[in-house]
């Protein structure tokens, strides 16, 4: 079960200037907190700065100026309470399923007969049983994306961090992930923080969701989802849904327009 609370305060980043370019300013100020248990959706135009956010709770990136804690722990690099799955396929291609499920427990030394039980189980919580042997070459797109989150959620993080991790699949395969994503989430009560551009995908998933601004991005609103759990499909198709739909869909425009200038 989560426990620790991420504070992230006055977060930035800015990009050196590429030959005779200005630097690039990705992230203004940006404070949030996030409780634990909380599914944050993050919503805004492209180049806004939300993988950078990302990126940078996870540690695969520094920040320009402002701090960020897990508690009081301040967070400097990656570490295993923070898990992260990308929008590309980003399996080992030389391990099978079962082993780039174990990858991260392999690392951390846990006993074999640990890792192989520990395996077993997010076979089957990500619908995976008889592909153990496969390589991600053999796997669709949902199956690989499924075997991503699998390898993600074995090291039991304490925040999951979902880059756009559907964002590459078609409609169908997209929704049955989500729904796959929200029943383990419902399960678990992990910390989620999800970037998406797919305002649906957001208000089905989220209890919260935040908008950024065009770059430099920052965050322009957020939208507390009073939809309860557990959530089923048809949520979508009620008139709750469409309002806060539609509430969402004008900040984004408005953002997307200025984006474009
Ligand atoms: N390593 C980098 N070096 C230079 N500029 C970068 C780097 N990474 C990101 N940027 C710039 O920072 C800005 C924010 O990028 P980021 O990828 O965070 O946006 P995003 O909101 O995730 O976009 P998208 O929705 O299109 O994925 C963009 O202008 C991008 O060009």
């Amino acid at each position: 079960m989560s426990r620790q609370t991420l504070h992230i305060h006055g977060v930035t980043r800015s990009f050196p200037a590429q030959g005779k370019g200005a630097p690039t300013l990705a992230l203004r100020p940006t404070d949030l907190t996030v409780a634990p248990g909380e599914f944050v959706a993050i919503l805004g135009p492209s180049g806004c700065g939300k993988s950078t956010l990302l990126r940078i709770v996870a540690g695969l990136d520094t920040p320009s100026g402002g701090t960020l804690a897990l508690d009081a722990t301040p967070i400097r690099g990656p570490g295993a309470e923070r898990g992260m799955v990308f929008q590309s396929y980003t399996l080992f291609p030389w391990l099978t399923v079962a082993e780039n499920i174990a990858y991260g427990l392999r690392e951390r030394g846990l006993p074999r007969a640990e890792q192989r039980a520990i395996v077993a189980r997010f076979i089957a919580r990500t619908g995976l049983a008889g592909f153990e042997d496969h390589w991600p070459k053999q796997l669709s797109g949902g199956m690989q994306q499924r075997c991503a989150l699998a390898r993600a959620l074995a090291n039991d993080p304490e925040i999951l961090l979902l880059d756009e991790p559907f964002g590459a699949l078609d409609h169908q395969t997209r929704e049955l992930m989500q729904e796959l994503l929200l029943e383990i989430w419902q399960a678990d009560r992990k910390t989620v923080l999800f970037v998406t551009h797919d305002i649906d995908e957001a208000i089905f998933l989220a209890s919260r969701v935040l908008v950024m601004s065009a770059r430099p991005g920052g965050i322009k609103s957020e939208v507390v989802v009073p939809l309860p759990y557990p959530r089923e499909w048809t949520v979508k198709t009620t008139v709750e849904f469409a309002a806060l739909k539609a509430r969402l869909m004008g900040d984004i425009r408005e953002e997307v327009r200025k984006s474009i200038g």
